[in-house]
């Protein structure tokens, strides 16, 4: 128990804190959720390295390696430092960093008021009016008036539509003028700060790989692999391939070492002899499927390739790897792309009937067979899909709902418990607990279930039984639709994007095609219906 207490107080101080950046001199007015996320790994990795290796060194192990990640951290402080914001308004940086995070965008004609001081009146309006035009901008409102404190100075508010680049590009220019004593940008619309970034296309979610540390075996005290320096490189090693991975490349190739294709026989065997009886029937008929096309055999680590190649058969869904724990957000944010990332490491021999990270047992062995079956990964792409945009809030929701279905969850089947729950599918320890009269069951109730607070350490004190798979997904989607978001989104498979629906040009365009679609099934009944004689 005391251990237990050890472990809790080693996270705890060591979990990224929402304010962490704010607290750390990181201004909050560079909001820009990709940016906070890539500073805390950075500085908690640094503060807890120092911290962990004199652990390590209590816990007899010699091999400390103070040069540990020293050279990404470094890369990254100096990646940071080359962006210089001095003097930029929040709205300016939102702007440039939507560049930089996809410069396709520059081209965007985005609309936006700037407000000006005029030092000397109408003729320097002249001049601004004349830079407006030269950066190819359309004034859209002017207006004007003589400013209260000086004379003969002008406040000017003039709003214009004008590409992102040229937008940054004159306002330099403003910046520079003698004529002008200050200049502000009021963003609108989509540069608004208040609407976080996220990805619009699958290519974007090689931003979208912030990870949690927390959990990993350099940094938990408690993780089975935290003294064994063989484990750690080679963890390393495949969690660099992850790191290096871009849109479009093939998933990596991994020959995987004989101990650990005995980590796999051993979770592999016992949890097929377990699901038989305790899985639901959505899993157990993937599973099934997985081993006639030979890839759930016992002696060797299915590659995350050929399982991609698999789901993208049958639901669509495809893999990236991933290098570890991923941050709630990017990881939903993927699942809007039918995008699974996946861990390609493999937990420590001596613990396989549970460990406290996702790799990628967890993910093949527990995700996979549901991702499989079309109606869970339909319901896995729309919480995805709610999660873009959504505030901090909501994602703590989301996730929240996330831990207790898609990882924990159980339901019912024939007046019997059933799991579902792929941190359960994975660990058979977890799953026996589970299914014992240790935890508590509740019934699955979005309201309730989205506040539960729940730890990710230890076995859970606490599950949630849906009804059915089915009665989960309509409940989730009673209430998510009662979220704060202002905008409705959708993906486009054909163009891998997902779509802002804020036009009537959109909306039409989406009636058009729902309408051919319609008539294709009133076609098909028809057929039916009256078959033809030939
Ligand atoms: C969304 C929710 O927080 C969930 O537990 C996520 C978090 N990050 C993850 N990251 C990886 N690599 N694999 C996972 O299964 C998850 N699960
Ligand atoms: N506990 C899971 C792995 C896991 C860890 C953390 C998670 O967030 C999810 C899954 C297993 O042993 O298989
Ligand atoms: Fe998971």
């Amino acid at each position: 128990m005391a251990a237990v207490a050890a472990a809790q107080k080693n996270r705890e101080m060591f979990a990224i804190k929402k304010s962490y950046s704010i607290e750390n001199g990181y201004p909050a007015r560079r909001r820009s959720l990709v940016d906070d996320a890539r500073f805390e790994t950075l500085v908690v990795k640094q503060t807890k390295q120092s911290v962990l290796d004199e652990a390590r060194q209590r816990a007899n192990d010699s091999s400390v390696d103070p040069e540990y990640d020293n050279e990404q951290c470094n890369q990254k402080t100096e990646e940071s430092n080359n962006k210089d914001d001095s003097g930029l308004t929040e709205e300016e940086i939102v702007l440039a960093n939507a560049i930089t995070e996809d410069p396709e965008s520059e081209k965007i004609v985005q609309r936006a008021a700037l407000v000006l001081r005029l030092r000397e009146g109408m003729s320097s309006l002249s001049r601004v009016l004349k830079l407006i035009e030269k950066y190819q901008g359309v004034v859209v409102h002017l207006e004007t008036r003589p400013n209260i404190s000086e004379n003969g100075q002008l406040d000017a508010l003039i709003k214009i539509d004008m590409s992102r680049i040229n937008m940054l590009q004159l306002l330099k220019n403003l910046r520079q003028s003698q004529t002008l004593e200050h200049t502000t940008l009021i963003g609108e619309d989509n540069i608004s700060a208040k609407n976080p970034w996220f990805p619009r296309h699958a290519s974007e979610l090689d931003n979208c790989n912030h990870l949690m540390t927390k959990y990993e075996p350099d940094l938990d005290m408690n993780h089975p692999g935290f003294a064994d320096k063989v484990y750690r490189e080679r963890r390393k090693e495949i969690a660099e391939i992850a790191f290096a991975y871009k849109y479009g490349d093939p998933v990596p190739y991994i020959e995987y070492t004989e101990v650990e294709n005995k980590t796999w026989k051993s979770v592999f065997n016992t949890v097929k002899e377990l699901t038989v009886k305790h899985a639901c029937v959505e899993h157990r008929r993937a599973f099934k499927l997985l081993q006639d096309e030979g890839l759930f055999v016992e002696d060797k680590i299915p590659q995350l390739g050929e399982m991609s190649k698999f789901m993208q058969k049958y639901t669509g869904f495809t893999l990236r790897p991933a290098a570890g724990l991923l941050t709630s957000r990017d990881f939903l944010a993927s699942l809007a792309f039918r995008i699974f990332q996946s861990t390609q490491y493999i937990r420590h021999i001596n613990s396989p009937f549970h460990t406290p990270e996702p790799d990628a047992i967890h993910e093949i062995l527990g995700h996979m067979p549901l991702l499989a079956d079309p109606s869970f990964a339909q319901f896995s792409q729309e919480i995805g899909l709610a999660s873009l945009g959504a505030s901090d809030e909501e994602i703590e929701k989301l996730s929240t709902i996330y831990w207790f279905t898609v990882e924990f969850g159980l339901c019912k089947e024939a007046g019997e418990t059933k799991v579902y729950g792929a941190g359960l599918l994975s660990a058979y320890g977890e799953l026996l607990h589970a299914l014992s009269d240790k935890p508590e069951h509740r019934p699955f109730q979005p309201e309730s279930t989205a506040v539960q607070p729940y730890q990710d350490q230890e076995y859970q004190p606490v599950y949630f039984v849906a009804e059915s798979i089915e009665d989960m997904k309509d409940k989730f989607r009673r209430w998510v639709s009662q979220m704060s978001r202002p905008f409705e989104v959708r993906f486009n498979p054909h163009t891998q994007r997902v779509e802002v629906l804020d036009t009537v040009e959109k909306l039409e365009s989406l009636v058009h095609q729902l309408n051919t679609e319609v008539l294709h099934l009133s076609n098909a009944i028809n057929k039916m219906k009256a078959p033809s004689l030939c």
